[in-house]
């Protein structure tokens, strides 16, 4: 595997299109001369601008993009596509650059990301993956699965984007429409034949899986997460719900262990395979979970007409289980023999995934257990704490803090359930941005007391010190768990990145510590 800098993935080889054909094909209103230009891709943002680009103006939260013209067009812009507002902006910006105008660019966005991409001439096989937690890891357990196959496979994740064996790191879970068609025209270059997305209900809300019919969608959970994005659980839900339909994806594969789930299996206009966790509960395919060691999850997923597969999954938890089982199902539903996955799975002793900074073990042989896991919800907390009391002989110190600028709502709930599910609370600093770092930290701390008022919680700001002081309170037989920087390699303060890998900085303490080598 290559890994290389944030950048997005562009064609090797695009193809040119008339900007007239575009304008033509979408009926835009044209301001400027577009004779004899030609356009081979699209950006909707000035600095990721390439030669040959149409670039995309769109009104932002911050700024209006059109603004950016004059950067867009240095940087080899053709033309701008923008809106009304924008078109006045772009003018005096980019003076005599040719302006497409649309009404709402964003919804036009993904469209014509297809358009001039192409991408949906032979489409690779497309698989979607929502819900509040575990949609990175299904992605990549459809992508191990599919190597384990013998298919080429691509992903784009929050952790990175793949082709092959080839990777990025990503920015957003989902990129935006632009890119999104780009890095599957790309991955239609190289051969890719199946692909999986995950995708944030932001994605749907902003349209940045527009333009694509997803062959598969699966939906894996929904608990408290976005409410500083959605006003409540109701509008959240309502805008993952939207991926559900005729016009983005052609079948569903539901986990109905939540009534958010039952509920999305009963309103979806598609066809809907249902899959649930939970014994009693009625669904097309049932998964047991079995043995959960620190190292792997068995598991037995049961399906119609007597369909049986018994394998593991090299992660921790039982929610590791339910993701695999969901990507299984979504494998079947694509079309794929399950026969011939179990026939897989068996010949390679279960799942091969590995899953960068999810429930990720860095430590070795002796010394305390140690994982940097991504959770940063409620929920996630909760499952992975319960997923290690199985296995951890001693103490759980869990070390953790809270985004700054996001949902300030779960901050109560993360507290309370680190000092329920741990037997020591280490709270330290994640990407305050611009809040006063203190008062989140207070904030993560007063859910923590409120819930046991005894609990043993150090304070400690620097996510270093606080690593090593976790560290120091550990002996032979407890367990570490550093919940949220899963697979980041930075940390934001004030609007700087910072550059720090939990990962990397773990395994250095745990060298200063004696317990790796
Ligand atoms: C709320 C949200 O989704 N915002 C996204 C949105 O920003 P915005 O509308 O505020 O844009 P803006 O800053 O006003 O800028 C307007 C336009 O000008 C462009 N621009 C701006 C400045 C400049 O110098 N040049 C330039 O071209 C921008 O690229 C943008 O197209 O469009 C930007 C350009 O693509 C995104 O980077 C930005 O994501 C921000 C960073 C973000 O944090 N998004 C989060 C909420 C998000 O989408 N998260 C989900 C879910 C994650 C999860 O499940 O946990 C995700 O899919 O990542
Ligand atoms: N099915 C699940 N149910 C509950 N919790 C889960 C599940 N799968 C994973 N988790 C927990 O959620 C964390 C994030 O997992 P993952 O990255 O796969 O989710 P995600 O939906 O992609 O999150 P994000 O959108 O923030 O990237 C994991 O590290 C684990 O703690």
């Amino acid at each position: 595997m290559t890994g290389s800098p944030s950048t997005a993935l562009r064609p090797k080889h695009p193809s040119a299109r008339s900007l007239r054909g575009l304008a033509d094909a979408f009926g835009f209103e044209v301001r400027g001369d577009l004779d004899a230009l030609e356009v081979t891709g699209a950006s909707l943002s000035s600095a990721a601008v390439e030669p040959g680009d149409l670039y995309v103006g769109v009104p932002g939260r911050n700024v209006h993009g059109a603004q950016f013209a004059g950067t867009a067009r240095d940087r080899g812009a053709v033309a701008v596509l923008t809106d009304a507002d924008g078109a006045v902006r772009a003018a005096e910006a980019a003076p005599g650059m040719p302006v497409l105008v649309a009404g709402d660019v964003r919804a036009a966005l993904g469209d014509v990301a297809a358009w001039i991409h192409r991408t949906a001439e032979n489409p690779a096989t497309l698989f979607a993956v929502t819900g509040t937690n575990g949609k990175t890891s299904v992605v990549y357990l459809l992508y191990g699965i599919l190597q384990q196959l013998g298919v080429v496979a691509g992903l784009t994740s929050t952790a990175e984007r793949r082709i092959g064996d080839e990777a990025v790191t990503s920015s957003l879970t989902t990129p935006e429409a632009s890119e999104l068609h780009a890095l599957l025209a790309r991955m239609r270059e190289v051969g890719v034949s199946a692909v999986g997305v995950e995708v944030s209900a932001q994605a749907v809300s902003r349209h940045r899986v527009d333009g694509l019919v997803f062959d598969v969608a699966g939906f894996t959970n929904l608990t408290h997460d976005h409410l500083d994005d959605y006003a409540s659980m109701g509008e959240y839900y309502e805008a993952k719900r939207e991926l559900f339909a005729p016009s983005r994806a052609r079948r569903a594969v539901v986990t109905v262990d939540s009534e958010w789930g039952r509920r999305l299996a009963d309103e979806s206009p598609i066809p809907v395979t249902t899959l649930t966790t939970i014994a009693g509960v009625a669904a097309d395919w049932h998964v047991a979970v079995g043995e959960q060691t620190a190292t792997h999850t068995e598991f037995v997923l049961e399906g119609p007409g007597g369909r049986r597969i018994e394998t593991s999954v090299p992660l921790l938890g039982w929610y590791m289980a339910a993701n695999a089982a969901l990507a299984i199902v979504m494998l079947v539903e694509s079309g794929i023999d399950p026969d011939r996955i179990a026939r897989v799975l068996e010949r390679d002793g279960g799942l091969r995934a590995y899953i960068p900074g999810r429930a990720e073990r860095v430590s070795g042989e002796r010394g305390p257990l140690v994982y940097i896991d991504y959770g940063h919800t409620p929920d996630a907390f909760l499952q992975t704490l319960a997923s290690m009391r199985r296995f951890v002989e001693g103490r759980i110190i869990m070390l953790f803090g809270a985004d700054g600028d996001r949902d300030t709502t779960k901050r109560a709930d993360m507290g309370a359930i680190a000092a329920r599910g741990a037997d020591i609370v280490v709270i330290t600093d994640f990407h305050p941005r611009t809040e006063d770092p203190a008062a989140i930290r207070a904030a993560l701390i007063a859910g923590a007391r409120q819930a046991v008022p005894d609990r043993e919680i150090h304070e400690v700001p620097d996510p270093r010190a606080a690593f090593r002081a976790a560290l120091a309170l550990a002996r032979e037989g407890d367990a570490i768990l550093y919940a949220g920087p899963g697979h980041e390699d930075y940390h934001e303060v004030n609007g700087v990145k910072i550059p720090y890998s939990a990962r990397d900085d773990a395994r250095e303490a745990l060298r200063e510590a004696g317990w790796l080598a």
